[in-house]
């Protein structure tokens, strides 16, 4: 296995976060191919990683015993359909990171190869990611420990044994660092509109933002038990705090996060991307 050739079709956010922390890790270049249409990313990222790249996927077809893919669901059937004639007598291991691309649809568009359905997010380029992994028909403990091998070097893995919960962590984990940085940028925000100068601001929320999720990880108490100890009564943290609730941020999270599984929503509005992905699976949705 240490010496697996590992080949990422697609080098856009998500493979370069890959990429980048499995080489922080010590995975040597060497192993890693990178395929994109955009030769100016192939040439920053060999400069920046020394990992081979190549415009051609059918290269990394022929070269790699496992291909990650990681392109935008909405061109992962034609991605497939190029990648299919140029696999040899043993057909590499299939990893996909894309959202709402199931298993079936993949052996569907490669035929019957080992599949590996995950779910990464992209602090995996600081080893803090979280990956939800799902095995296919075929899959072997090689493959399986190959898997471990990439997601484990970034981060913490957990292996599912439904695959619908891959459309659960997509939710919770996969998208999860937006809503964080989506709090943080308010935060910022609200901070600079107060008068403090912008990098305290930011120096400020995001020095919390890590604070507060160490110790949320490291504590043996809840996130509920710790924000309570946050929370002088009749203090300025139950006031703010009461602003949320009032706003209703309990419900809004499990809008967000549940909007998804209520296509009848998604009629009148722009569903989120990872659901539109689940979308192509629908007969006549391909938007
Ligand atoms: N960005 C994120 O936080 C996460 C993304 N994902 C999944 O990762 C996949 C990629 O997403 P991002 O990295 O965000 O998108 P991106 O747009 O940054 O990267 C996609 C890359 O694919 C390349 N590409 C397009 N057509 C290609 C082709 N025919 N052959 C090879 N490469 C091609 C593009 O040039 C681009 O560099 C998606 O399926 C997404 O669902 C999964 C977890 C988290
Ligand atoms: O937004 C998306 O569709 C991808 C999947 C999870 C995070 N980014």
């Amino acid at each position: 296995m240490a010496q697996q050739v590992i080949g990422f079709i697609g080098a856009g956010n998500m493979a370069t976060s890959l990429v980048g922390g499995m080489i922080a890790k010590g995975i040597r270049p060497a192993r890693i191919w990178m395929s994109d249409p955009s030769e100016a990313r192939l040439t920053e990222l060999a400069r920046q990683h020394r990992v081979h790249t190549t415009p051609r996927n059918d290269e990394l077809a022929q070269r790699c015993d496992a291909l990650v893919l990681a392109v935008k669901p909405q061109v992962m059937a034609e991605v497939c359909a190029s990648l299919k004639p140029h696999f040899g007598e043993r057909a590499p291991l299939i990893i996909s990171i894309a959202a709402g691309v199931t298993v079936d649809n993949l052996r569907t568009w490669l035929g019957d190869v080992p599949v590996i359905r995950t779910m990464p997010n992209t602090p995996a380029l600081v080893q803090a990611g979280a990956t939800g992994l799902f095995a296919g028909p075929g899959v072997t403990e090689e493959h399986r420990a190959l898997a471990n091998q990439i997601m484990g070097s970034v981060g913490l893995s957990f292996w599912f044994e439904q695959e619908s919960e891959l459309d659960v962590v997509t939710a919770v984990s996969g998208s999860g660092p937006a809503y964080f940085f989506l709090l943080m940028e308010a935060m910022i925000n609200a901070g600079e509109q107060l008068g403090l100068d912008s990098r305290t601001a930011r120096q400020l929320v995001l020095q919390t933002a890590w604070g507060a999720a160490q110790l949320a990880i490291t504590s043996e108490q809840s996130p509920a038990v710790l924000r309570e100890q946050v929370t002088s009564p009749g203090g300025t943290t139950a006031a703010a705090l009461n602003v949320f609730e009032q706003a209703g941020l309990r419900d809004l999270v499990d809008q967000a996060l549940t909007a998804p599984d209520r296509p009848a929503n998604l009629q009148n509005s722009a569903p989120p991307r990872y659901y539109r992905a689940a979308l192509l699976r629908v007969p006549g949705r391909h938007d």
